[in-house]
């Protein structure tokens, strides 16, 4: 633990208390049943990420609409039906001693239902997303107030909204995908208004003393996309909106794949400078850098370099489930680390798979495709690829 003060030190987020500077970054993995509701393996899944000493885990996002939809086995909060599993699902995290958050999304034109919203028919694939009018708007803003009372309802300790990914809220933002001509499009200001409506409308649902998160766009990494002059701008508002944290993140849907954001992702720590700048613009509000901290001392020095409040672990924290309690100390064995060069987890999903790792033992793997169904000479097609 003396080697790493700062990381196993404590820190105050909007009334919570975190034991370490360690949270669980939301990490979507296909083990929700279709209908949208938690699964026994979702459940054992949340479990160990709660048991691996992270003071805080964010579960991934979760629908708040029928219209967004980002794959076909997202967690649902938009019906009070889904209650009792995300009860169930808070209780699990806390009951390891984890503080419970919940992150809420509407995928926009990333859903994968036939019929997709947008701020404007910009073409994603073969579909071209429906213009949201302004019914669709009020509707939209709603499902987020109403699931965000669910997440708190259900016990969880947070509520985290996700404008990261290039999802609807992005979407909103970016000159790149928003062409409106009338309030919610054009300049700055018009373009962060419904995001900016999304979050005082999930505000007034919670109640002022309910924390509320924010998943964070600093950057496309697009030529033509929203970058940090604009997104600075963007989280001072949400500052004076009282937002919990900012999770920086950086790239979207459109530019996960490409060459150069493949090549910067394979490097440790590769959002931290985001996250410093975003940090630097709304320096009241506590920030999250997540992206591939594979080790604590990368960990340590983002934080003491004051880049950042929190680290973010998603794959990192998947291939390695001990990974913050081997880096304070409590199991000899060595960190077993994310493989850049492998995606799998993504792949997977992409699928409409279940995710597995790569870097679990043999054991761990077979036991959880045989859970699933799998053949392992299927899985490891997907392993080879
Ligand atoms: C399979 C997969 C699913 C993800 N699901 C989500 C999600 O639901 N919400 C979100 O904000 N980010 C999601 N992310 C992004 C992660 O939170 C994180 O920012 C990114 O993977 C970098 O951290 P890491 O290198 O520790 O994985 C996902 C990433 C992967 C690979």
């Amino acid at each position: 633990m003396a080697d790493y003060p700062t990381l196993f030190s404590p820190f105050r987020l909007n009334g919570l208390e975190l034991s370490n500077r360690i949270t669980m970054a939301p990490f979507y993995a296909g083990y929700a049943h279709a209908d949208g509701t938690v699964s026994p393996l979702l459940l054992d899944h949340y479990r160990e990420m709660a048991r691996s000493g992270a003071a805080m885990i964010v579960v991934e996002n979760i629908g708040v609409h029928e219209t967004g939809l980002g794959s076909p086995f997202m967690l649902r909060a938009d019906h009070d039906r889904y209650l009792p599993g995300l009860e169930r699902l808070a209780r699990t995290i806390q009951d390891e001693g984890a503080v419970a958050a919940a992150q809420i999304n509407h995928a926009g034109r990333f859903a994968y239902t036939p019929e997709r919203l947008a701020p404007s028919p910009f073409q994603t694939g073969e579909v071209v997303p429906r213009e949201m009018d302004a019914g669709d708007l009020e509707t939209v803003r709603r499902a987020y107030a109403d699931a965000a009372r669910r997440i708190r309802d259900a016990g969880f300790d947070l509520v985290e909204i996700h404008g990261g990914t290039g999802y609807l809220l992005v979407q909103f933002l970016s000159a790149r995908t928003n062409r409106r001509r009338d309030a919610y499009g054009g300049s700055l200001e018009n373009r962060m208004r419904f995001p900016l409506e999304v979050v005082e409308a999930v505000r007034e649902a919670v109640g002022p003393g309910y924390p509320v998160g924010y998943r964070f766009l600093a950057d496309e990494c697009l030529p033509d996309g929203l970058g940090v002059e604009e997104t600075a701008v963007y989280a001072v508002e949400l500052e004076k909106r009282r937002v919990a944290y900012l999770s920086v993140m950086a790239g979207t849907y459109d530019s996960f794949f490409l060459p150069d954001y493949l090549a910067r992702e394979k490097q440790q720590g590769y959002m931290a400078d985001f996250a410093a700048r975003i940090k630097k613009a709304a320096a009241g509000t506590p920030v999250i850098a997540a992206g591939r901290i594979q080790d604590p001392e990368t960990a340590e020095a983002i934080l003491t370099e004051g880049k950042a409040d929190l680290i973010g672990l998603a794959r990192v924290l998947f291939a390695d489930p001990l990974w913050p309690r081997k880096a304070k100390g409590e199991s000899a064995e060595p960190i077993v680390r994310c493989e850049p060069t492998c995606s799998l987890c993504m792949k997977r999903v992409m699928k409409g798979k279940p995710a597995f790792c790569s870097q679990w033992p043999k054991e761990k793997r077979e036991a959880f495709l045989a859970r699933c169904n799998e053949s392992p000479a299927e899985a490891e097609k997907d392993l080879a690829e």
